[in-house]
């Protein structure tokens, strides 16, 4: 089930992408449409699986109307909708950072390389070992403690973008930091591969422009792809 490199769905470890870039980690990374795979995992797991998707979909829609609001947008669902359409295109990732040794103390090894996440949002839940961190305004890299009874949610480019970038996709790694292993996994929500991704016109003002020339889905996750993680994707396709 070793993940090919045009095809990233599978088992992974160190690899991340196909790019050269690689990270102290070992990956699950599965999408429903990636059918050949999901049906070589044991019943059990798939059907956890199955139900977890299911569930942060319908997290990640609730999220996204209580944004739409935030915004003063009328229109509840402009955003869930999206990552509610029955053919959107979300993902999985189950990531196992190995635990630090002794010798290694000190240096500041990458579990996951800096990166934003491309799709509309992100819902990460984690065990309690630290190692996540973002990236602020000013460069500076900030711990985000873990905790196993919360999800951390993250805005991706494409709702940078459906925004107009009132709402930015924050950068963040993983340091491979602790004596123990750090796990985490994450539901991307993305839009359907078809879907435009440009800043909804209930939400500019009267004179705003965009901000983005207009791409699919498809078209940005196929940029993404073949970009490194640490690239800025998104000025591609900035005005
Ligand atoms: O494993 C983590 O804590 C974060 C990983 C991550 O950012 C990702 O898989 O996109
Ligand atoms: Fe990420």
């Amino acid at each position: 089930m070793a993940a090919p490199p045009h095809d990233p769905f599978g088992y992974g470890s160190s690899r991340i992408g196909s790019n050269g870039d690689v990270g102290r980690v070992e990956y699950l990374l599965l999408s429903p449409n990636s059918l050949l795979i999901l049906h070589q995992l044991p019943v059990l797991f798939r059907c956890a699986l199955e139900e977890y998707m299911v569930a942060m979909k319908k997290m990640c829609c609730e999220v996204l109307e209580v944004m739409a609001e935030g915004l003063g947008i009328g229109e509840r669902n402009a955003l869930s909708r999206v990552v509610g359409d029955e053919r959107s295109d979300s993902c999985f990732r189950l990531n196992h950072y190995p635990p630090v040794a002794a010798e290694e103390d000190g240096k500041m090894l990458i579990g996951f390389g800096e990166h934003t996440d491309p799709q509309i949002i992100s819902v990460l839940r984690s065990n309690n070992e630290s190692g996540l961190q973002i990236c602020l305004n000013d460069g500076s890299w900030v711990s985000i403690p873990p905790d196993p009874t919360s999800f951390f949610i993250n805005v991706g480019d494409s709702l940078q973008v459906m925004t107009n970038r009132r709402f930015k996709s924050v950068k963040h790694r993983v340091l491979a930091e602790s004596k123990q292993s750090r796990m985490s996994m994450i539901y991307f929500g993305g839009a359907a591969l078809s879907e435009k991704i440009a800043p909804l016109k209930s939400l500019m003002s009267k004179d705003e422009e965009s901000l983005y020339k207009e791409f699919t889905w498809l078209e940005y996750k196929n940029a993404a792809y073949k970009s490194r993680l640490a690239d800025n994707r998104l000025s591609l396709f900035e005005k």
